[in-house]
Order: structure tokens, then C-alpha cells, then sequence
């Protein structure tokens, strides 16, 4: 750290849908080292589940950012750091981390963090980490392109799920990775164990200039739909209905993120692309709530389309969908 420099740093977590940011979040708040983090959550969707399943924080603070995306944050992340900054007496912290939805841009994020005179003084941009996903990385990079820039703008980039992913898969993935970001040093982590010196690593920001740009072509027909379930749901019957949702659609299918209320306990649900995660049984409920919310984030599919899977599931409450729109 520069000696002289006593504005708060800022770190941004980048990385495709479901790529494991939250687990690296959750996997920070529990080491000693990291000092206390201020998280800043912006998730896609109106129901948000990432601060529910990030688990405790131990006092740090957390500030869940909604709405959507790169397209309106920027006023957001000037609000957001200085209502933080304000709660530093009260509830001090060292560092923030910026945790972005999964479709965001992060250009227009750290835009704010380098030009709104209200945050120059009092923040640094510490560095932009991406987490790259080694199982659907090297599709994602094909098929989505603000994936290769939240590549392409990293300082840092955290292979995440090289436990699960064939040898050659990753191989591949990291050279396609050295390609589209030779300057940004690698590393794998199971389940976000990543070591926070390496992640936190003071200087590694690249000049900001390289961070300019906006790209808003993720946009365009991507919502998110939210899904709630009266009764309690079976893991059976939920695994046959996103089986058959990715079979007929799979292409399409983007993100699955949910809290189940399976047979009464409280499970954390996650599918990336085709790819249905093990259930994560969590030791309590965020709230109040017992409903099984649903979060399905897709790609030109209808609400309809989508509800029709879980028919047979005790269903709908309430539904409803976000789309990303260009607010710009
Ligand atoms: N096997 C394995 N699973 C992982 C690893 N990292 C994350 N996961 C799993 O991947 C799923 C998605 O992880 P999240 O941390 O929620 O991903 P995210 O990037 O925060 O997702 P969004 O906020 O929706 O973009 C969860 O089931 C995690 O347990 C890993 O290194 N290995």
C-alpha cells in the first residue's frame, strides 16, 4: 500500500452468471486476513438471493445494491460508496468489494469510482478481478461477449471449478484466457479459497484508461424471472423439471438460482447453463420467508416458457420478470 494514499480501496468482482463470485465473497468473509470488508452486491432480478446466501458476515457491512446492472449503476455507485462511507464510524471497514451481476459490464462501474469528484477523494480503484468459470468459461467467452470484457479489463482472474472441469477443458480455457488478457496474473481456487494477499494485492490496477467503454449488447433479450413455490418442493421433482427446462431450452438457460424450501430445510439451488450444481443444504433461513423462490435468468424465453416446467410443482404465486434495458 502507498503509505500517503488514505482513500479506501475498491475492488470489483467480476465474471459470468454463476461463475462463483458469491462463493469467493462468502470464502473471504470467513479468513482472518482480508480486515473488514464493506460488500456491495448488485444482482439481476428483484428478488435478490446473493445476500442470502453469502452467509454471516461477522459485522461486516453489506450493502445490496438491486436494479440493474452497468446500464443504471453508475449514480448507484456514487450513492452507494458514499452511504457507506458515512456508516464508517459506526461500522468500520478497510476495504470494499464490489460484487457485479453476472451480466454487468464493469466498465460503467469503475467509471464513477475514477471520475465523480464526490468519490475521487475518498476511494481508490484497488483492482478488477474476474472470476472465470473452468467448466463453461471457454463457451461463455464464445458465446457472450461482455464475458471477454470483464476478461479483457481484470487485474487479477480466479479459475474457479478446475476441481469439476476435465484437464484439457481448463488447459484450453487458460490459453484462450492468455490471449484475450496476457498481463493479468491466474490463479485456480476451489470454492473461492484464494489467498486474499493475492487477490487484495495493492498496484496490480492497470492504468484506468484501459477500463473506459461500454458494451451494451448483453441486453438484448436476457431477463430474469422469479419463481415462487407455496409448498415445500421435493429435489426429485425440481430436478426433473430444470432437466427437462435445460433439455428443451439449453441454450437459452443462462443462470438457475434459488433457495428451496425442500421437505421444510432451507437449500441453496444452482444451475449454470446446463449444469445443475449439488444442492447446498444452508444451517438456517435468511427470513422470514418459507416459500422456494426461483431465480431463472434466460436468454429470448418467455416467462410462460419457462413457468410451464414447473407446473407440477406447486405453483405460482408470483412471478415476474426484469430485463436488463438500456437505461442509458
Ligand atoms: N465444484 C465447484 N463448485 C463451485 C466452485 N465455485 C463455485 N461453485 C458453485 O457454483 C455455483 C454458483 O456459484 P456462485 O458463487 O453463486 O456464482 P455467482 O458468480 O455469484 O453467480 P451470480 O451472482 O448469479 O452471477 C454454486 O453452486 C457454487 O457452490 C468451485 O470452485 N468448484
Amino acid at each position: 500500500m502507498s503509505g500517503a494514499d488514505s482513500r479506501i480501496p475498491v475492488t470489483l468482482v467480476t465474471g459470468f452468471l454463476g461463475s462463483g463470485k458469491t462463493t469467493l465473497l462468502s470464502a473471504l468473509l470467513r479468513q482472518p486476513e482480508p480486515g473488514r470488508l464493506a460488500i456491495v452486491i448488485n444482482e439481476f432480478g428483484e428478488v435478490p438471493l446473493d445476500q442470502a446466501l453469502i452467509g454471516r458476515t461477522e459485522g461486516q457491512v453489506v450493502v445490496l445494491s438491486g436494479g440493474c446492472l452497468c446500464c443504471a449503476i453508475g449514480g448507484d455507485v456514487v450513492s452507494t460508496l458514499l452511504g457507506l462511507h458515512a456508516l464508517r464510524a459506526e461500522k468500520p471497514f478497510e476495504r470494499v468489494v464490489i460484487e457485479t451481476s453476472g451480466l454487468a459490464d464493469p466498465g460503467p462501474i469503475l467509471a464513477p469510482l475514477v471520475q465523480a469528484p464526490e468519490l475521487t477523494g475518498l476511494f481508490r480503484v484497488d483492482g478488477v478481478v474476474a472470476v472465470v468459470d473452468a467448466l463453461q468459461g471457454l463457451r461463455e467467452l464464445g458465446r457472450q461477449r461482455v464475458c471477454v470484457k470483464q476478461v479483457a479489463l481484470a487485474d487479477r482472474i480466479l479459475l474457479s471449478k478446475s476441481d469439476i472441469a476435465a484437464p484439457l477443458a481448463v488447459t484450453r480455457l487458460r490459453d484462450r484466457l492468455a490471449e484475450i488478457n496476457p498481463w493479468a496474473p491466474l490463479t485456480t481456487a476451489n470454492h473461492g479459497a484464494v489467498d486474499a494477499a493475492w487477490l487484495f494485492d495493492p498496484g496490480a490496477a492497470r492504468p484506468i484508461c484501459e477500463h473506459a467503454g461500454h458494451d451494451h449488447d448483453h441486453s438484448h433479450g436476457i431477463g430474469a424471472f422469479c419463481l415462487w413455490f407455496d409448498q415445500p418442493v421435493t429435489w426429485e421433482a425440481f430436478a426433473r423439471a430444470v432437466g427437462d427446462l435445460t433439455e428443451a431450452h439449453g441454450e437459452a438457460i443462462l443462470r438457475i438460482k434459488g433457495l428451496l424450501n425442500l421437505n421444510g430445510r432451507p437449500v441453496a439451488v444452482h444451475g449454470v447453463q446446463h449444469f445443475l450444481h449439488p444442492p447446498e443444504p444452508l444451517p438456517d433461513w435468511p427470513d422470514q420467508e418459507r416459500r422456494s423462490r426461483l431465480i431463472v435468468i434466460a436468454d429470448r424465453l418467455t416467462e410462460a416458457e419457462v413457468r410451464s416446467f414447473f407446473s407440477n410443482m406447486d405453483f405460482v404465486a408470483q412471478a415476474s420478470r426484469k430485463e436488463c434495458a438500456d437505461a442509458s
